[in-house]
């Protein structure tokens, strides 16, 4: 049996967004409690009855999420313009050499905003 799993995690952290055009909103400071989910996808084992230990899944996101939480993302190598889309796929290329059955980076910036990344 094949599945995807997720696991969620939230972080807080401050942006602007530096290629926005003048006077637009985003280009000023502000912060977001962002949610980032993170999806696996592989068969399931039949003794254990799962792909992986979602544990294991904490495990490898905790130096990326020690990195963000409570930071100003634009300070960070390769996140100097923060938008979701740039955010998801600088997560992807930290996460998938350590978790290689990684199959998406959901990012939510707002309740009613985000992006999914699948690594293409
Ligand atoms: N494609 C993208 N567009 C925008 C991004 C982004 O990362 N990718 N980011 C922003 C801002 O960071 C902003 O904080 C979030 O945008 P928005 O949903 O417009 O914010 P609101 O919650 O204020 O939206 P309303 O639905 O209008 O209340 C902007 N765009
Ligand atoms: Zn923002």
């Amino acid at each position: 049996m094949h599945t995807e799993l997720f696991k969620e995690f939230m972080f807080e952290a401050a942006h602007r967004l530096p290629h926005v055009p003048e006077g637009h909103k985003c280009g000023r400071l502000h912060g977001h409690s962002f949610l980032v989910r993170i999806y696996v996808a592989g068969e399931v084992d039949p003794h254990t009855g799962w792909v992986i230990d979602f544990s294991e899944i904490k495990s490898a996101f905790k130096p990326i999420y020690d990195r963000l939480d409570h930071y100003y993302l634009n300070d960070i190598d390769g996140l100097e313009n923060p938008t979701s889309e740039v955010l998801a796929k600088w997560i992807w290329e930290q996460l998938k050499p350590e978790l290689p059955i990684l199959s998406k980076v959901m990012i939510k910036e707002t309740c009613t905003a985000g992006c999914i990344y699948t690594g293409e």
